[in-house]
């Protein structure tokens, strides 16, 4: 399988952040999301694979082209949408659609005529009357109806009400299902992710905490309640997220859990009363406050 999006070691300097050697892989076919906190490096990260921003260092592949000296190849066949892409408001959706068609050669008319009735939107009706749901879906259906080989998104369910974002999640997961899309979208919100992605990719302060497949994640990932006494210092490991003691409990949140993990906490003398799996976002949470101790 190739590799629609390879980046080495990618680094961008501003005054008061650093993007620091982002290492990303997405294989073709696949749906990633870019989880991260306000300020974590996202938006950064999309828009040097769209190469709106340079990196100072490091390399970047997109669909088989450099960046930046093959954008222009490049851009063809990526759909890219982010918040400030901008539609106009005294135009309606056919226009739009008219308009988009003519830059684009791969554009297909059914599948957009398709789209437009499966989201609702009417092709007549100026997009100032639009709800910004309805304008996310109206960016989405110009961006899928141009058929391309990679989506990028940069928060697509951002500003929603959760009744929208629904809508917009469900309606992306169909159209993707049916489609042998490969998919980069940016999130704050675990659960849209997990409604959309075969992997997950946690940027947290600039940095990639972690990359993999979300079942991996699920599996590795435990809540371990235990009792007993024990100084957190006697159980460091890379592998222990948080330490917190609870009454006469201790919970703990560990990576790559296994069937040696009970047996290495009992010999510190510790007894295991409960191991929960964790959800998405506790393992972000996790993720993070790991990263903020490293
Ligand atoms: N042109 C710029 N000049 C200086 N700093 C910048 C510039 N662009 C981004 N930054 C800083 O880089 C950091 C990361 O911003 P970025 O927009 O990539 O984060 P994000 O994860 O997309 O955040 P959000 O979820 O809030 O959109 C922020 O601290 C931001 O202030």
């Amino acid at each position: 399988m190739t590799d629609v999006i390879q980046m080495r070691g990618v680094a961008k300097s501003y005054q008061n952040f650093q993007l620091d050697h982002i290492d990303l892989t997405l294989p073709a076919g696949e749906i990633m999301g870019l989880v991260g906190v306000n300020g974590a490096g996202k938006s950064t990260t999309l828009r040097i694979l769209m190469g709106l921003i340079a990196p100072d260092s490091g390399s970047v592949n997109v669909l088989g082209h450099s960046l930046p000296e093959q954008q222009v190849e490049a851009k063809r066949d990526v759909g890219f949408a982010s918040e400030d892409m901008r539609l106009y408001k005294h135009k309606n959706l056919a226009w739009h659609m008219n308009f988009v068609q003519s830059f684009f050669p791969s554009w297909d008319n059914r599948y957009a005529q398709h789209l437009a009735q499966k989201f609702g939107l009417p092709l007549d009706q100026n997009l100032k009357g639009f709800s910004h749901g309805q304008r996310v879906k109206a960016a989405l259906l110009l961006l899928l109806a141009r058929r391309p080989g990679l989506l990028i998104l940069d928060e697509p369910t951002t500003g929603l009400d959760p009744v929208a974002r629904s809508e917009v999640l469900e309606e992306l997961a169909e159209v993707l299902e049916n489609e042998n899309r490969s998919v980069l979208f940016s999130s704050h919100n675990t659960h849209d992710v997990e409604q959309l992605s075969d992997s997950i990719t946690f940027l947290h302060d600039g940095r990639v905490l972690a990359s993999e497949d979300i079942e991996s994640f699920l599996e590795k990932w435990r809540c371990v309640r235990c009792k007993g006494d024990i100084d957190p210092q006697a159980l460091q490991s890379s592998n222990l997220a948080e330490f917190r003691r609870s009454g006469s409990l201790i919970n703990l949140k560990l990576d790559n859990y296994n069937d040696s993990t009970a047996a290495w906490l009992q010999s510190k003398g510790l007894e295991v009363v409960e191991v929960l799996r964790m959800t998405l976002e506790e393992i972000f949470i996790a993720n993070v406050k790991r990263g903020r101790a490293q």
